[in-house]
């Protein structure tokens, strides 16, 4: 069997990332084990230089600039894949294939009707191993490669376990079976098993039913609905040191530092182990605090944005404050809270609009008819 053969690299830029459930889902059932899997982020120097390494032996390296634009606008998704004859499984799925379209503009497309420069991938040995290495330089692709199963443990699952018992002994309620816990931390952190868990942001102004709907979402796509004002009042309740800055913010409608807020809402996605993704609801606010998730948490999917009149908002707001006991429920807070939605948020929907990245919704319907359009677009993307 042919070295050079047996083990890959695939790197999926921008365009491909959104069609990723399809494509593992093509290499298993093409018998391809998913060594390793991570999502890595490139800023310009990088890419410029993963396309110097990366070269086909029939291509010379380029850096074209929508190349490198692909390559920098979102995180990639790269792949270690290990199959016998992995080549042509490589070939048949991202290299161009002519159809009659293709023919009439030029363009090649890949089965995946991507064009080809949204794939990147290698079963040349030592390149395979360049690119792993400069895209993960912590991770003993050697050893991975080489079969060594002591030094293969030791790069993959022992780093899984040492963080899953530093959990654990930092847990002030132990679980009953520490090893079953520990068992399935180990299989839920399994980068080859686990698809990275999908992340949509619910925006909209105060009242505007970004709770109403989650819960809807969450019966029907299991998804885990994190609210970051619920977060906030928690945590304001369990009398932190942040306590008095939060409370005085909320009531004067104002925006509680990104720092804090996503502080909370990485610790709750990390004790959340079940779900298959998160909706965040009321989060980013603010447009430094989206920069700062995606750099500390993730990349997103897209924001849902509920988009209501304000005197719809108004209404909805008052009639909860009869019995919600929020200190923020009352017409002062609320106008303050309608202010810094225009001001602060709005520019965060704009500036999502603008990338692509945002849906919206006629949120002054009844809740079924806004539910009726929301589910379509997790039906898209989950
Ligand atoms: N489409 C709707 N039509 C009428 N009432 C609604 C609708 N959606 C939600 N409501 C009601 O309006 C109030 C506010 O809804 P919800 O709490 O879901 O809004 P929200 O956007 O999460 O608010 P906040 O940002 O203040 O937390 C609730 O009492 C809810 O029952
Ligand atoms: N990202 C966030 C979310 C919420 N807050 C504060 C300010 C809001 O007025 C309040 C209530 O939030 P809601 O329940 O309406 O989503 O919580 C914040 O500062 N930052």
């Amino acid at each position: 069997m042919a070295e050079d053969d047996l083990f890959g690299f695939l790197l999926l830029s921008q365009t491909a990332v959104s069609k990723r459930a399809t494509i593992i889902k093509d290499l298993k059932q093409q018998d391809c084990e998913i060594v390793y899997q991570e999502w890595v982020s490139l800023d310009l120097d990088r890419a410029k230089k993963f396309l110097q390494l990366y070269s086909k032996p029939d291509e010379q390296a380029n850096y074209e600039e929508d190349k490198v634009n692909k390559l920098t606008e979102n995180s990639c998704l790269a792949l270690v894949v290990k199959k016998t004859q992995l080549s042509a499984t490589f070939k048949e799925l991202f290299d161009g294939q002519t159809s009659q379209r293709d023919v009439e503009t030029g363009l090649f497309s890949t089965k995946y009707g991507l064009p080809v420069d949204s794939f990147y991938y290698s079963t040349d040995k030592n390149n395979a191993k360049e690119c792993i290495e400069f895209l993960f330089p912590n991770l003993d692709i050697h050893n991975m490669m080489e079969n060594n199963p002591r030094k293969y443990l030791e790069s993959t699952v022992v780093p899984i376990l040492t963080s899953g018992l530093t959990q654990l002994c930092k847990m002030e309620q132990k679980p009953e079976h520490p090893c079953e816990w520990l068992g399935q931390y180990l299989i839920q952190h399994d980068p080859t098993l686990s698809p990275k868990k999908k992340i949509y942001f619910i925006l909209g102004g105060p009242g505007s039913g970004k709770g109403t709907q989650c819960e809807k979402l969450v019966e029907e796509f299991h998804l885990c609905h994190l609210s970051a004002g619920d977060l906030l009042r928690k945590e304001m309740q369990s009398g932190s040191s942040h306590g008095q800055l939060i409370d005085r913010m909320i009531r004067d409608g104002e925006i509680v530092p990104g720092h804090i807020t996503i502080e909370l809402l990485k610790n709750a996605m990390e004790e959340q182990t079940q779900s298959s993704g998160f909706l965040i609801d009321g989060f980013p606010r603010k447009l430094d605090q989206a920069g700062a998730f995606e750099k500390w948490i993730g990349d997103f999917e897209f924001i849902l944005f509920l988009d209501c009149p304000q005197e719809e908002m108004e209404q909805r707001l008052l009639k909860r404050g009869q019995v919600s006991g929020r200190s923020d429920d009352n017409l002062d807070s609320i106008r303050k809270r309608f202010t810094t939605f225009v001001e602060t948020t709005m520019p965060v929907v704009e500036y999502y609009r603008s990338r692509d990245k945002l849906v919206q919704v006629d949120a002054s319907r009844s809740v079924e008819e806004v539910y009726k359009d929301i589910r379509t677009y997790f039906i898209e993307s989950t």
